[in-house]
């Protein structure tokens, strides 16, 4: 178990590129298996999710060839399905969430995808029903053995339907298209989730030759073809490292330029944090944030109430932000309830907040309100383990602006999704150390 080692209450100053995003970056790996041909992907983040990613589909007899940082090839003309009936497949592909998506290329193009129990966040139940639905309704075969948490479809030919989706998932959704596009006939996904990296995802197959329409909208139209090419696709920064670098700013009232950050993509993202009171500058097309040296302060809504944060499919705002605007509101002038509807088990890490000196009420699994010090007392610093990855980075923001200095364990958590952290953060002024040997 890794850890960091933090000392907090320094102010930062410079500015940080984000990544590639970690969950763009795992439905566009997995869409190489559509393919015989050579797929380039540029912006590719050097994170443990996607590192693991990467192995599996070499183990998978996929050619991989990195041409440079963050550029690789991909060549699946030798996909080695055995593979998937093996062992080391039942470890890997539970290693994290995103293997997942390996499952509807396979089925498109070899007419069959196997897939354990797959990993990622511990944040409460994290059903697949949707992607399955999806692949019966292509016409697949579908099975679950319990014993070992592990699910198989096949089929000899997928046939275009049309389908409404139980629940816009984000996985889900790009499982299906990537079955779809290699269907008989046309198939019709409606409440499909239409989040920028999807969106990103459906513009890269259609330049492999496949015929998707409606993209960005919740009702994508896929008119199948025989077959798919190669193409060079570069991945978004991530949204995610965006929010999270703005909460950093404000929490420790540093001035950062967030670079190159693809406004268009971002949505709700600079407003839910101006709605936190903090000033989200757009230049270019960075972001500038400057020190809050006098704090901020939550805006109420036009009658005077208490404001609610909440998550929802996009464009709403997305559930990955909520740890990191909770911490935030830690520190600002007012109170806000954060409610977490997606998720069931994301809130509890308040409990080292909590301890840490912040005002908190968790109300219940999905709710916690927070009433704001307004840097009239500062957090204290303590030990805590990183629970999922967002609790993670949220936590280092805390301990960043905390006094003294704080130990975070099981830092891996982190690791999976922030590429470089320590040198990237060290780069604008933190005092952090990785300890190794834990
Ligand atoms: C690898 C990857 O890309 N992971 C992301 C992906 O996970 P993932 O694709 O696994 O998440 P889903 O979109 O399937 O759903 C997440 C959770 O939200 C619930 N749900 C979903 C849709 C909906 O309309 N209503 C609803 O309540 C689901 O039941 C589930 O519990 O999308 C999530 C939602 O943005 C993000 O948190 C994850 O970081
Ligand atoms: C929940 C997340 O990731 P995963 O779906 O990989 O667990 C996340 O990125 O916040």
């Amino acid at each position: 178990m890794g850890t960091f080692k933090i000392e907090g209450g320094h102010q930062l100053k410079g500015s940080i590129q984000p990544q590639g995003a970690k969950n763009e970056a795992l439905q566009i790996l997995c869409a190489v298996l559509l393919t015989p041909e050579k797929v380039t992907i540029n912006n590719i983040p050097d994170i443990i999710d996607v590192n693991k990613l990467i192995t599996l589909l070499g183990n998978l007899g996929v050619k991989v060839e990195k041409l440079s940082e963050g550029t690789y090839s991909f060549q699946a003309d030798q996909v080695d399905l055995n593979y998937l009936e093996s062992a080391a497949f039942k470890e890997e592909g539970r290693g994290l969430r995103g293997s997942i998506m390996i499952v509807g290329p396979l089925l498109a193009r070899f007419g069959k995808g196997y897939i354990p129990k797959p990993g990622g966040d511990k944040i409460g139940r994290r059903r697949l029903d949707t992607h399955f639905e999806g692949f019966i309704n292509l016409g697949a075969k579908f099975r679950y053995n319990r014993e070992d948490y592990f699910y198989g479809v096949e089929a000899d030919q997928l046939i275009g339907t049309d389908m409404l989706l139980d629940e816009a998932s984000v996985t889900g959704t790009a499982n299906i298209v990537m079955a779809a596009v290699l269907a008989q006939g046309t198939t019709t996904i409606y409440n499909a989730a239409c989040e920028p990296y999807l969106q990103q995802l459906c513009k890269m197959l259609n330049r492999m030759g496949a015929k998707i329409s409606g993209v960005g909208s919740n009702l994508l139209t896929i008119e199948g073809v025989d077959s798919l090419g190669g193409t060079e696709h570069t991945m978004l920064p991530d949204m995610i490292e965006i929010g999270s670098w703005i909460g950093l700013a404000a929490m420790t009232k540093s001035e950062l330029t967030i670079k190159n950050v693809s406004w268009d993509d971002l949505g709700q993202i600079p407003n839910v944090f101006r709605k936190l009171g903090i000033t989200v500058e757009k230049q270019g097309d960075d972001i500038h944030i400057p020190a809050h040296t006098d704090g901020y302060e939550i805006q109420n809504y036009i009658d005077g109430s208490i404001l609610t944060i909440a998550d929802a499919p996009w464009p709403g705002f997305t559930p990955d932000l909520l740890s990191i605007v909770l911490v935030v509101a830690t520190q600002a002038r007012g109170e806000v309830l954060v409610h977490q509807k997606m998720f069931e088990s994301r809130l509890f890490f308040v409990d080292k907040l909590i301890d840490m000196g912040a005002k908190i009420i968790l109300c219940d699994p999905h709710r916690a309100t927070v009433i704001g010090h307004d840097f009239k007392s500062q957090l204290k610093a303590t030990t805590m383990v990183s629970p999922d990855i967002r609790a993670g980075i949220s936590l280092l923001i805390a301990a960043l602006s905390a006094k003294g200095t704080s130990t975070i364990h099981n830092i891996e958590q982190i690791d999976r999704g922030y590429q470089k952290i320590v040198e990237r953060l060290k780069a604008i002024g933190a005092k952090i150390e990785r300890l190794e040997g834990n």
